[in-house]
């Protein structure tokens, strides 16, 4: 974390429990996060929209409060902060008794403030620390001191991650505002080298149709120099609390899957979510509050996106069973060439479908969803390795990528790029489900011939018979199931396009030895 770089050698103290539990890389399944924050009463802001969204995240939520706030969706009345002894007194009183895995810091009112959560920041050191560098609410009313914006850059290199809106990346850097997204994130840019914690610049202030944004660092946390996740303008006025809310997302995520880009992956659909869900709370007559717990409303009853899918595969399947691939291979009379060719590409295409799998683990959002994924990467590469050694070492064939085999494997990728978990999981699922469907079905046919053991391809038919394969596909059923009830209209419209092309690339899959061996 960068904290451990930029703190003076006499701070590092002995560190704490959350310290200690951070540095061995503890990832707790219901993240301890607190949100260090002012108090909007109307709820759309502050520490009430951090504690909705710790737990829309399915982390435990805990609040100091730095100030209270008189405000409503129009806007704020006034403004107290308390003694920032007494805020000292209730994060020593949290962080003596319970290990925190993530802080939220948002507003902070005053320099005095910031003194106080900076000295508890150097003692405790907790293992994620985002700081949302917050100014002003969306109705433009002040929630910092202007005389306290050199302490707040202060805190700046404590961070791991800082959330800046264009107006406070502007401020932090004592730059103008940048109006064009390409400015932004050269300022990000700034921000992250001046401070050595990742920035996450955010385009909700941009003009245009675009709501992009971008994780920049400098210190190689991320994949590359610069992530931008693009996004389209959801429109609302609804866009009380949004800077609190992803960012205390942000920390709960990061807590549970130690990536940054995996976390505002995971984030940024939900906030979509809850920004086109607004309307439906019908909070006040100003800038409304996002329905953090949109995603808690199944539209689906559970099985019912399953259903969908199974009747979306059904020609599919139907056209599979009528290759004359299949047939062949069920009646024993296949070309060992075709089937040959068959193997060699399968081999290909479980190397690049492994990859895939374990771009569906980072991308998943909980720690089971990340193992199940996982062990299915390593398990493709076992089997690809079985492939070699036992089916090809005995067979000649050219080791070359077919076209179909890329295609597949180009759409799976795309599907991975997309940013969507839920894609990816509708994109991936056909591979399970098909070829289960199809090995179930030769393997029945074979065994009602009564396994005969002439049939040149027996011992092939007989792999077919694997329970824990068969496992395995429920499990990713049901993954897709859970992802296309909790998604939006469009996120299922999406996976259902990607569920058929994979659908399609497995009919032809298994037509093209025909055409290509
Ligand atoms: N209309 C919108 N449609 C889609 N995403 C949006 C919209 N408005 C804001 N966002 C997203 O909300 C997040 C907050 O962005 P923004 O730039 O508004 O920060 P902020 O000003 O700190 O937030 P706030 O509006 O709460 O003060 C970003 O992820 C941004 O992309
Ligand atoms: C207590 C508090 N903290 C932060 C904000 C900023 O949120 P927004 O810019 O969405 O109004 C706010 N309005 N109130």
């Amino acid at each position: 974390m960068s904290s451990t770089s930029v703190l003076p050698p006499e701070t590092e103290a002995a560190p704490s429990r959350a310290a200690a539990s951070a540095k061995a890389g503890t990832r707790r399944d219901v993240p301890r996060v607190l949100s260090i924050a002012g108090s909007d009463p109307s709820g759309g802001a502050g520490i009430q929209a951090d504690l909705k969204s710790i737990a829309a995240h399915g982390g435990y939520g805990m609040a100091a409060i730095t100030a209270l706030t008189v405000q409503n969706t129009q806007g704020v009345r006034a403004v107290h902060v308390p003694p920032a002894t007494f805020l000292a007194q209730q994060l020593d009183a949290i962080s003596d008794d319970i290990t925190i895995d993530a802080v939220k810091i948002g507003m902070l009112g005053d320099a005095e403030v910031i003194a106080a959560v900076r000295s508890w920041l150097e003692k405790v050191r907790p293992g994620v620390v985002v700081l949302d560098p917050v100014m002003a609410a969306t109705s433009g009313d002040r929630l910092l001191k202007e005389s306290a914006e050199a302490a707040l850059r202060g805190l700046l290199p404590l961070a791991d991650l800082i959330t800046p809106n264009l107006a406070e990346l502007a401020m932090l850097l004592d730059e103008p505002q940048a109006h064009a997204w390409p400015d932004a994130l050269e300022q990000g840019r700034r921000l992250a080298a001046a401070t050595g914690a990742t920035v996450l610049v955010k385009g909700g202030h941009l003009d245009g149709g675009a709501c992009p944004d971008a994780l920049v660092n400098t210190a190689g946390v991320l994949s590359q120099e610069v992530v931008v996740l693009p996004g389209d303008r959801i429109p609302t006025r609804n866009s009380h609390g949004t800077g609190c809310s992803l960012s205390s997302a942000m920390a709960t995520v990061q807590a549970r899957l130690g990536d940054w880009e995996a976390s505002l992956r995971t984030v940024k659909p939900w906030l979509a979510g809850a920004l086109q869900a607004s309307d439906q709370l019908e909070v006040g007559a100003g800038n409304g509050p996002i329905h953090h717990f949109h995603h808690l409303q199944p539209s689906l009853p559970a099985g019912k996106f399953a259903e969908i899918l199974r009747a979306e595969a059904g020609p599919d399947l139907a056209a599979i069973f009528g290759l004359d691939f299949i047939r062949s291979l069920a009646a024993g009379s296949l070309d060992e060439k075709q089937f040959a060719y068959y193997l060699a590409q399968d081999a290909i295409y479980l190397n690049g479908y492994s990859r895939v799998l374990a771009r569906a683990s980072a991308m998943a959002p909980t720690e089971t969803e990340q193992l199940f994924w996982a062990r299915s990467a390593q398990q493709c590469l076992e089997v690809e390795s079985e492939l070699h050694r036992s089916w090809l070492s005995t067979r000649t064939v050219e080791p070359c990528l077919g076209p179909v085999t890329k295609s597949y494997v180009d759409h799976l990728l795309a599907a991975s790029a997309s940013g969507s978990y839920a894609v990816l999981v509708a994109a991936v699922l056909p591979c399970f489900w098909l070829y289960a469907e199809v090995g179930s079905t030769l393997h029945g046919e074979f065994l009602t011939a009564g396994a005969p053991a002439d049939h040149p391809y027996a011992a092939w038919l007989r792999t077919y018979a694997d329970e824990d394969f068969a496992a395995a596909t429920r499990r990713a059923m049901a993954t897709a199931d859970e992802a296309g009830r909790r998604g939006s209209e469009n996120e299922r419209a999406a996976m259902v396009l990607a569920f058929r092309q994979s659908c399609r690339f497995e009919v032809d899959f298994f037509d093209a030895p025909r055409l290509h061996a």
